[in-house]
């Protein structure tokens, strides 16, 4: 027998993380395990874009610039950021978007290797790190991309003219994570670097990016810096010298204010930042790393493994007989905080259970995703989760026509 309503009350009550639950936005009646997709508001948002606006532009102006720290932002948020990846003061920056973040590193690893022509990327990586691959491949002349199908091909792939390998650490469909120390010693045996894309592991658990050479990740999944919020660019001291990267914005040279008519990068981490940081998309990430800094990271693991277990052993049991089928790996060391499902009729499945409070969402052909961020997510929630989804499939809702079409997008 699965666990019982009451033991799950039971976790929640003695959970670490309790109390952290309250430093978030939620909407009453609502299950939100979209966390990997959108992290729910910190409470403190809302007054720290205010404070931007109100205190530091309308009260500083321009002298914000220096006054506020408002140039330095990418830096002094990267600094604080680093460590919920593993990575040391000066190894960070902020700002961008992860797809700008995969132009400005794999053009750098290109460049650290040279006479090397071949960019190798996983058909199952999200489709902007593969797109952008292709178009950099494109532009630079003589470039080509080699995409393998699973890391279990990985080995085959790299041959001596690969010059950088571009993965995620957990897979956007699946949630299966990938073993980042084996395969980046592999690559590296090779000859090549590897760049990691952390989305869908920067704030699921505790990253380890020391051994990697570059990494990429956004901030507004389980890092909850909001919509659009800017991304990381990871870059190991030992590349930050030579490193040079593509995009060659004034914020990036050396002597920004010196106007100088050629480009000389700046020394470290500094020269992968680019143009004008997005001040005001700062302002809710630095209030989400406010409540980072004071959590502990090995707890938040353990409550996710917990929770993703719970859930697919409730699920399995509750909805035997309705056909769906977990796609994420069983074993929680291989999984990130996510738990996917496969189901014919997923899009469907999933728009009832949304409409009756559950929110998890879809991913084409046919996978329910449902994201477990630890530190707003209740045992209760997974419980909760579970019997609803088996109520859709027992009764049959998403039979309904109204939820047919395909217009969402998220
Ligand atoms: C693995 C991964 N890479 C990149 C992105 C998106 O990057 P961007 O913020 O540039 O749209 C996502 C999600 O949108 C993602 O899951
Ligand atoms: N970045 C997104 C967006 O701009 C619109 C809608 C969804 C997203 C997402 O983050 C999706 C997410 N990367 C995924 O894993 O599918």
């Amino acid at each position: 027998m699965a666990i019982s309503r009451a033991e799950c009350v039971a976790l929640d009550a003695a959970d670490p993380l309790k109390r952290i639950r309250d430093e978030f936005v939620l909407p009453d009646g609502t299950i939100y395990l979209v966390g990997n997709s959108l992290g729910a508001p910190p409470k403190t948002a809302a007054a720290a874009v205010t404070r931007t606006v109100e205190q530091e532009w309308g009260g500083r102006l321009v002298g914000a610039w220096n006054a506020s720290g408002w140039f330095d932002l990418p830096l002094t948020t990267g600094d604080r950021l680093a460590p919920l990846i593993g990575a040391g003061p000066g190894q960070v920056v902020v700002g961008d978007s992860t797809s700008i973040s995969i132009v400005k590193t794999v053009s750098a690893a290109l460049g650290l290797r040279p006479g090397r022509r071949v960019v190798i990327s996983d058909l199952a990586n999200f489709p902007t790190d593969r797109y952008v691959v292709e178009g950099l491949a494109e532009a630079l002349d003589g470039y080509e991309v080699r995409d393998v199908t699973g890391v279990e091909n990985l080995a085959d792939a790299l041959s001596d003219d690969v010059a950088c390998v571009l993965l995620s650490e957990v897979d956007y469909r699946t949630g299966a994570r990938h073993d980042t120390a084996s395969i980046t010693a592999l690559v590296q045996a090779a000859g090549a670097l590897m760049i990691w894309d952390l989305c869908h592991s920067a704030g699921a658990y505790q990253v380890d990016v020391s051994a990697a050479d570059f990494a990429v990740g956004c901030t507004y999944k389980y890092l909850n810096g909001g919509p659009g919020s800017p991304a990381f660019v990871y870059a190991h001291p030992r590349h930050q010298a030579e490193a040079r990267p593509l995009l060659t914005g004034w914020h990036g040279h050396a002597a920004p204010f010196a106007f100088e008519p050629g480009f000389r990068p700046a020394d470290g981490i500094r020269r992968f930042t680019v143009s004008t940081p997005h001040v005001m998309s700062f302002a809710p990430l630095n209030a989400s790393l406010d409540i980072w800094e004071r959590v502990d990271l090995a707890a938040v693991r353990a409550k996710s493994v917990a929770l993703t277990s719970i859930f697919i052993e409730l699920v399995e049991e509750l909805c035997a007989p309705y056909g769906l089928e977990l796609v994420s790996p069983r074993d929680p060391e291989r999984r990130g905080s996510q738990v996917s499902f496969g189901h014919p009729d997923g899009y469907p499945v999933m728009r009832a259970l949304i409409d009756r409070g559950v929110h998890g969402d879809f991913r084409a052909p046919d996978v329910l995703r449902f994201g477990f961020a630890p530190l707003y997510i209740r045992f209760v929630d997974a419980y909760d989760a579970a019997v609803t989804l088996a109520e859709v499939l027992e009764k049959e809702h998403w039979r309904d026509e109204r939820y047919g079409d395909r217009l969402t997008v998220t």
